[in-house]
């Protein structure tokens, strides 16, 4: 069997995200194959073997690689448009763009969204894609062959919508599934790719899209379909003040007691957005494990409101961050999350209770992966763990007056990636992909967005 090979990084201040919060101002890690076998203070021990490469990190900062709890990697095509409007009226001008979608045209915005991400730190992602028009082809596939050839750690949470205008929905009838369509479809793609294994790269969740382009029925049938087949759920939920009108009108009862009705409170469970919670919808989420992808950037440019992060996380909620699509956070990344997070957080009611620099740099990893179900493998730099990581630059004019580095990657210009290692494969280096030609996406994307923007206006 051949020896494995290490990996060892130092002179490095290192933010571990532990349960301590432990950090050490000049240290080490030594990454044994796909996993960290130590970090400490100080230089590496001496006398490791099978050392193939040594990277002298001074002057950076490692951390836990990012984890995004939440994204729409579809919208990449579409980013600029409709940029005045509130959720609803977003939705309604987009849905009949997004129902021409087809597969090559899925492939490259999929691409597009990895690569931004992947060069700004996130070694996890996810993509809650629930447009499937029909006859687009396998756009399951597309993404998670994206997802693959780029090398990050990914959850595809397969989405659904089945309530259409007629049936009292938001989206228009063609842009809808049959419930029997969206459970099979959802069920063949857990049964081909959700990897349960300690080290998996792909995983999937059942995930219909939100309470008002999904029936009852649909959520209902997607927690039992989840549950028996073992894999997590995911969905839209108490995102804007439209959203709990439509709830109190169609169900008699605000979002976070419908999602109880339906099964969908739980462990096994994260909802995106979560803005308008009350004490009760909170101590719900907190009674049953239930966790939250905060969008802060999506949740400003959409007009959505505040989420109450400090409240939630006092009460025990799990929250990770997410970036959402593109079409509403243009940007597309999630190192710019961390500070939206804390900035944001700070304009509320809340604000004498707002994040630490610190709790964003934990919402933006371990709460990423306690969200997805991935605490034990990702999030966190411990022995055993998987080696997801990054190292920031921090000695350049951006970064080098700030003493503090977690503060200077909170709070200061999104620092440069000069490495990014997912199950210690190194996939970014000195701020570009090695996976991947961004320039060849750059076109591609753009070419792409171009052929979708064409047919639609064909109507
Ligand atoms: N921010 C977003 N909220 C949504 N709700 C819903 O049903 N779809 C979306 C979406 O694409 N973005």
């Amino acid at each position: 069997m051949e020896a494995v090979q290490r990996i060892v990084i130092e002179n490095c201040a290192i933010a571990t995200v532990d349960a301590k919060d432990t950090e050490y101002a000049s240290g080490y890690l030594v990454l044994a194959g796909h996993r960290i076998e130590s970090l400490g203070e100080g230089r590496a021990p001496e006398g490791l073997e099978n050392v193939a490469r040594r990277i002298d990190a001074t002057g950076h900062l490692a951390t836990p690689g990012l984890v995004n709890t939440h994204h729409h990697f579809y919208q990449w095509l579409t980013r600029g448009l409709a940029t005045d409007r509130n959720l609803f009226d977003w939705l309604v001008a987009l849905y009949p763009t997004w129902a021409r979608l087809d597969e090559p045209m899925v492939h490259a915005a999929a691409r597009g969204s990895l690569a931004m991400m992947a060069r700004g730190g996130v070694t996890t992602a996810m993509d809650h894609h629930y447009v499937f028009p029909r006859g687009s082809g396998d756009l399951s596939g597309a993404v998670l062959r994206a997802a693959r050839d780029m090398g990050v750690r990914f959850t595809l949470a397969r989405g659904s919508m089945d309530r259409g205008e007629k049936d009292g929905g938001l989206p228009p009838d063609f842009a809808v599934e049959t419930i029997e369509d969206a459970l099979a479809a959802t069920e063949e793609t857990v049964r081909q790719h959700h990897d349960t294994s300690f080290d998996a790269m792909t995983q999937v969740a059942v995930a219909p899209c939100s309470p008002f382009s999904v029936s009852t029925e649909l959520m209902r049938q997607s927690a039992q379909l989840a549950r028996s087949l073992g894999v997590r759920l995911h969905t839209h939920g108490s995102e804007t003040v439209e959203e709990e009108k439509f709830c109190h009108e169609l169900f008699g009862m605000g979002p976070t007691d419908y999602f109880e009705s339906t099964g969908w409170l739980g462990e096994d469970v994260w909802m995106a957005h979560c803005v308008h919670m009350n004490d009760s919808d909170i101590a719900a989420f907190a009674r049953t494990g239930t966790g939250v992808a905060h969008c802060p950037s999506s949740n400003a440019r959409l007009a959505a409101g505040i989420a109450r992060v400090p409240d939630l996380l006092a009460a025990g909620v799990p929250v990770g961050l997410g970036v959402d699509g593109a079409a509403s956070n243009e940007s597309g990344e999630l190192h710019t999350e961390l500070r939206n997070a804390l900035l944001v957080g700070r304009l509320g009611p809340h604000r004498e209770a707002a994040l630490t620099v610190r709790q964003a740099l934990r919402l933006g990893t371990h709460g990423g992966a306690q969200v997805l179900g991935r605490a034990a493998e990702i999030g966190s730099l411990e022995p055993g763990k998987l080696a997801d990581l990054v190292l920031w630059r921090m000695d350049t004019l951006a970064h080098a007056s700030i003493a503090d580095p977690v503060a200077a990657l909170v709070l200061g210009a999104p620092a440069p990636v000069t490495a990014s290692f997912v199950n210690g494969r190194q996939i970014v280096e000195g701020g570009r992909l090695r996976t991947a030609d961004e320039d060849e996406i750059a076109r591609t994307t753009r070419a792409q967005a171009r052929r979708l923007a064409a047919i639609a206006a064909r109507g």
